[in-house]
């Protein structure tokens, strides 16, 4: 066992639009394990990708509006950044070596120092494109943009980054994991390592069972997906999956939440969940669900292995 703190935490890579973002989320993530979503509305944050390393774990996830400043500068947005923002853990803001600082980089800077005490990273991507004097003067301009905007302490760290030719890639994740709290990995291994969309699947059941009753059980609810099958018999252009997963609460009081009242409040979790899983996958689902209670399963070791943690 080594020493070292385990660290588990959320990031949210913003920047305007072709700034290199999602390039840089799959290379972190690494192909295998890459997860986009068409559907980033489906839940507050869309989980973009996993970054499981010994010690620690990233997940990267989008958040709605910085993503596209476009849009957002087009809204009112007031509260917008500071409310989808307001759950990660950091914040890295990509800005291409090869472009000018425009107003867009100012505004979305403006925005983020909105966010007391959130670490935020200068990500300064594709390097590759510039020469090392120009990378120089970028580097600068960024740090300069941070002390303009953010006021002395700036940024909490700037890094240059390549993701086309893997320049500094490792580095932009240690720079990420340096700034998240200690914790255990908050989603699981294996299972995300060998099918992303289990893993997407049951943060979409988790949302929609949370919905509304976050305050009566915050942690006390684990989902695991036990199988996703193709129907048989079924034409190509007529699949349905057959999506299992089960929910796992602490004690009989929660279950009866969950469940609700003649079992409407889950047949409502299922149908919600269901939409945002068939946008997920692009696929027609019958989802079936069941709640099971896994005493104290926060826990007790064993039953955090046979979850999946
Ligand atoms: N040369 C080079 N090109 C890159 C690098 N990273 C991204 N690109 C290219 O830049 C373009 C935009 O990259 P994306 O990762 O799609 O940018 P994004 O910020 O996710 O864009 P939006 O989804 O529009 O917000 C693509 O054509 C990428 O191939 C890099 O490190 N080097």
């Amino acid at each position: 066992m080594s020493e070292q703190k385990h660290r588990a935490g959320f990031v949210s890579l913003v920047g305007r639009p072709n700034a290199g973002k999602s390039t840089l989320t799959n290379a972190l993530v690494g192909q295998k394990v890459a997860i986009t979503s068409s559907k980033p509305q489906t839940t507050r944050h869309t989980i973009r990708g996993i970054v499981h390393r010994e010690n620690s774990q990233l997940i990267l996830v989008d958040t709605p509006g910085l993503h596209r400043p476009r849009t957002l500068l087009g809204q009112r947005l007031n509260d917008l950044v500071a409310d989808t923002l307001a759950e990660v853990d950091a914040i890295g803001f990509c800005i291409p070596a090869n472009e000018p600082i425009g107003p867009g980089d100012k505004f979305i800077t403006s925005q983020l120092s909105r966010l007391q005490r959130k670490p935020l990273i200068a990500v300064v991507t594709k390097t590759d494109l510039v020469d090392r004097a120009a990378l120089t003067r970028q580097l600068m301009a960024v740090v300069a943009l941070g002390e303009e905007v953010l006021g002395e302490q700036g940024w909490a760290d700037v890094v240059p980054v390549s993701a086309a030719d893997g320049f500094q890639v490792e580095t932009v994740g240690d720079v990420f994991v340096s700034h998240m709290p200690e914790s255990p990995a908050l989603y699981p291994d294996g299972a995300l390592t060998d099918e992303p969309e289990a893993v997407m699947v049951a943060e979409l059941v988790r949302e929609a069972a949370l919905e509304g009753v976050r305050d009566e059980m915050p942690h006390s609810l684990a989902v695991v997906v036990d199988e996703i099958v193709p129907r048989e018999g079924r034409s190509a252009d007529n699949q349905l999956l057959d999506v299992r997963v089960n929910l796992f609460v602490e004690r009989s009081s929660q279950k009866a939440i969950i469940i609700g009242k003649g079992g409407a409040r889950l047949r409502e979790v299922g149908t919600n969940a269901r939409q945002s899983i068939e946008a997920l996958l692009g696929t027609r689902i019958y989802l079936d669900l069941h709640v099971k209670i896994a005493k104290d399963w926060q826990r007790d070791p064993k039953q955090l292995v046979r979850l999946g943690f």
